[in-house]
């Protein structure tokens, strides 16, 4: 099951970090924009080319140390097809060395709907009886205001093709709180929406003991994350919103388990973009990368030791 190989990965790796692929193309190095702008000009193409050669740089350096990527699809798709082709090939590159891929989708809609979203997006497509997969990764995140209804057809894509999802249960931005803080009957918005994961996770239980139907929980609200943990012990939380958001390994301790299990840590511009830190260059992107996705593992390693949560 999905959730099974994630936690594998985790302890092989010793590495609770998910690096978030978004690259924004105004950050990401000269020397590899100026190659593909040579090439084929001021062009959507160009840009395509430059988000796949750095992405695949950035996996080279990384992906014996983490067991997880995360490309955000709106980086890709703000460039028409040749940004979903990237999407696609860096997708393919990423599972190709081993990494679970997660596709930040945010995803939902009426059942039917839903079903298509799934097709490309975990499963496939059936033309006069050819299978095609278009866009299909290992898991993806989606968003529940439509319901629990809009959820099932996700739900029978994971269950039938060992996939995984992470619903929107506590998010990390500033305006989180403006709708899933509301009370509806002593109840925050979230802790429903928490709930409903909880239970419809409980069909896509792993060997691990968790759910291949995770939550994504920010890393931005340390006290909601302890509430949350108790009440869904046995889902996997997705906790974006670690350095350039500002959460740190000690606001995110509370997404964990006893044993050290329980939650994967996205950082997106804190890694890709750390070259330009102090003491690199632009041609070090990849090794900045990686020294910041090791500092990150270590940091949260430490804070999981110090507090009795040794997973490996
Ligand atoms: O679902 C997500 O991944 C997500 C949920 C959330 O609550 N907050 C959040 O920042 N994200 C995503 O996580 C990534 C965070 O990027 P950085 O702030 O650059 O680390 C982006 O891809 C966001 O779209």
């Amino acid at each position: 099951m999905f959730i099974d190989e994630l936690v594998k990965r985790i302890k092989e790796k010793k590495s609770n970090v998910v690096v978030g692929l978004d690259p924004r193309i105004e950050s990401i190095p000269k020397i590899v924009k100026d190659q593909c702008f040579e090439k084929y000009g001021n062009t959507l193409k160009a840009v395509g080319k430059a988000i796949l050669g750095f992405n695949k740089e950035i996996i080279d350096y990384v992906y014996d140390i983490v067991p997880a990527v995360k490309p955000q699809i709106a980086f890709y798709e703000q460039y028409g097809l040749e940004g979903l082709k990237a999407y696609i090939e860096t997708c393919k590159y990423a599972k190709e060395k081993g990494l679970v891929v997660i596709g930040d989708i945010k995803r939902g809609d009426i059942g039917s709907t839903s079903e298509a979203y799934s097709n490309a997006h975990l499963g496939n497509v059936n033309i006069e009886g050819v299978i095609h997969e278009t866009f299909a990764v290992d898991s993806i995140t989606v968003n529940p205001y439509m319901g629990g209804d809009t959820l099932e057809a996700f739900i029978k894509e994971i269950n039938e093709k060992d996939k995984g999802m992470f619903v929107l249960v506590k998010t990390s931005n500033k305006g989180s709180g403006q709708l899933q803080d509301l009370e509806v009957a002593g109840k925050k918005i979230y802790e429903v929406v928490a709930e409903l994961v909880d239970e419809i996770g409980k069909q896509s239980l792993g060997k691990c003991g968790y759910s291949s139907i995770g939550a994504v929980v920010g890393a931005t609200y340390k006290e909601q994350s302890k509430s949350l943990r108790k009440k869904m012990p046995k889902t996997y939380f997705l906790v974006p919103g670690y350095g350039a958001q500002g959460g740190t390994a000690e606001d995110i301790i509370h997404c964990f388990n006893e044993d050290g299990l329980g939650a994967v840590i996205n950082s997106s511009r804190g890694i890709i973009f750390a070259y330009k830190n102090a003491g690199y260059t632009e041609e070090k992107y990849g090794e900045a990368a990686r020294t910041e996705a090791l500092k990150m593992r270590d940091a949260i390693n430490k804070v999981l030791i110090a507090n009795g949560k040794c997973y490996y």
